[in-house]
């Protein structure tokens, strides 16, 4: 690799989400250096134990207890708060932003209680704050308000912001199993606070609908000032028969914006949702969001909401921003001699053939409506070795009918000389016709 501009970041706080950036900077170092244009180095690490078991390792000379050494550092540029709570974490990234530093945040609760300082001190220290983890977990949420859909005015934003309770609550309805024991997963799973009322009692969730709102809005407003409920009630008596009337029970964000009066509801509570509605589609740890615009219309993003991997996407996110940032060059202004480099990934990666592709087929074959006819087909088709899911058959009265088979995972080979082989059968009309099954698990 040619001499790339070393950026530095120290990170506060190595747990779930810490070490999950370390983690998955490692795993897609090579791309992400060559997208970025820049070599990044995690030099400092404040944590609380220095002798604490962690699920990845690190030199111990990059730990320390001393959070100087990562906000004070001139040589640090980045600085990831990712250490939680609104008492040390605010007075860190206090400390961090007056210094000139770009603060990479995941850390709603501080952002929803102390944004509006925060913002301010960045201004006017020349320094940048940013926190796409913080709201929606994977989603690039953030970043679709300020920058893609920059050209809209937001009349209704709604969504499912808290992982944790998502979880739940899906478990609830697909197992019947209790609120207490869905939990118990939860937490092994990472997904819930460290304090589990700030997701059982609706507040995390209500934290991230107030980032919303002033994104899209440009007000503050108090969390005390508006509705926030969370999902300790819903029992699953609630969740079964809300099922057989048609819904599904979500912990739902909802912004609304009238202008013409002027007004603005921003609200957070349990709501009974339409089971055909896509928001009511968005299961387990999924978080959604669908945002109204006056230009776009419906955007719906949907995506993991919680958990480490998908956190740590939204942080190197942002640590990528400020890259592009500390570098002076946008996203888009990738040197001649990055793309040459970034190719090289490409080298040995073929492009697979249309004849070995494998999946599962839906044909719509028309015969003429007589005796053996099915076994005609299905005949051909193991000959062809087709293995059959499914047969349909639809008569017409007039001596023709039409069969429709869907199949097993097969070659396209195998599909191609089944169907040249059905074309060629005398009870067989014109062309059979097939369509592929997509499986988004298989691709
Ligand atoms: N886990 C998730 O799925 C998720 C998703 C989105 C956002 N977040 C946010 O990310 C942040 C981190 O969450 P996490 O899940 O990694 O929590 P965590 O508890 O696993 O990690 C926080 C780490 O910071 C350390 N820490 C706290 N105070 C410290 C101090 N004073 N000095 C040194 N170390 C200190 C703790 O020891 C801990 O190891 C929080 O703000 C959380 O709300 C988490
Ligand atoms: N506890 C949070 C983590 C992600 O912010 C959730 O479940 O959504
Ligand atoms: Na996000």
């Amino acid at each position: 690799m040619s001499e790339k501009r070393k950026i530095r970041i120290g990170l506060l706080g190595f747990g779930i989400v810490g070490q999950g950036v370390w983690k998955n900077i490692e795993r897609n170092r090579e791309a992400l250096e060559y997208r970025l244009g820049a070599e990044l180095v995690i030099s400092d690490i404040m944590v609380k134990d220095l002798a604490r078991k962690r699920e990845v390792e690190v030199s111990e000379s990059l730990l320390t207890t001393d959070a100087a050494r990562v906000v004070d550092n001139p040589e640090i540029d980045i600085v990831c708060e990712l250490m939680g709570g609104t008492k040390e974490a605010l007075d860190l990234t206090r400390r961090a932003l007056e210094r000139g530093k770009i603060v990479v945040s995941a850390n709603k609760a501080l952002i929803c209680e102390h944004g509006e300082e925060l913002f301010r001190i960045a201004r006017e220290n020349g320094a940048h704050y940013f926190f796409e983890a913080s709201v929606a977990g994977g989603i690039p949420i953030i970043k679709t308000i300020r920058e893609a859909l920059v050209a809209n005015r937001f009349s209704l934003i709604y969504g499912i912001l808290n992982g944790t309770s998502n979880y739940i609550l899906t478990r609830m309805e697909r197992e019947g199993i209790s609120f207490e024991e869905t939990l118990v997963d939860a937490r092994r799973l990472g997904y819930v606070e460290a304090d589990e009322a700030l997701d059982l009692d609706g507040i995390d969730a209500a934290h991230k609908t107030v980032i919303l709102t002033y994104l899209a809005h440009g007000k503050w407003v108090k969390l005390e000032d508006i509705i926030c409920e969370g999902i300790r009630k819903i029992t699953t008596d609630d969740i079964e028969i809300a099922g057989q009337l048609g819904f599904k029970i979500k912990l739902l964000a909802v912004i609304k914006r009238d202008f013409e009066a002027n007004q603005l509801s921003v609200r957070l509570h349990p709501a009974l949702i339409a089971k055909k509605e896509v928001i009511a589609g968005v299961d387990g740890v999924y978080n959604g969001v669908s945002v109204t615009g006056d230009v776009v219309g419906t955007t719906f993003l949907i995506g993991r909401g919680a958990g480490q991997d998908a956190t740590s996407s939204s942080v190197i996110s942002d640590i990528s921003d400020a890259v592009f940032m500390l570098r002076g060059a946008p996203p888009q202004a990738i040197s001649k001699e990055d793309e040459e480099l970034y190719a090289q990934l490409a080298e040995g990666l073929e492009l697979s053939k249309a004849e070995d592709l494998k999946g599962c087929y839906y044909v719509r074959i028309s015969v003429r409506d007589e005796e053996g006819v099915l076994a005609k087909v299905t005949d051909i088709m193991a000959r062809e070795h087709i293995s059959i899911s499914s047969v349909n058959q639809k008569e017409f009265g007039d001596g023709m009918a039409t069969v429709m088979v869907t199949t097993h995972k097969i070659s396209e080979a195998a599909m191609q000389s089944a169907k040249e082989a059905l074309a060629a059968e005398g009870a067989v009309v014109g062309q059979p016709v097939s369509f592929r099954i997509f499986k988004p698990e298989e691709g």
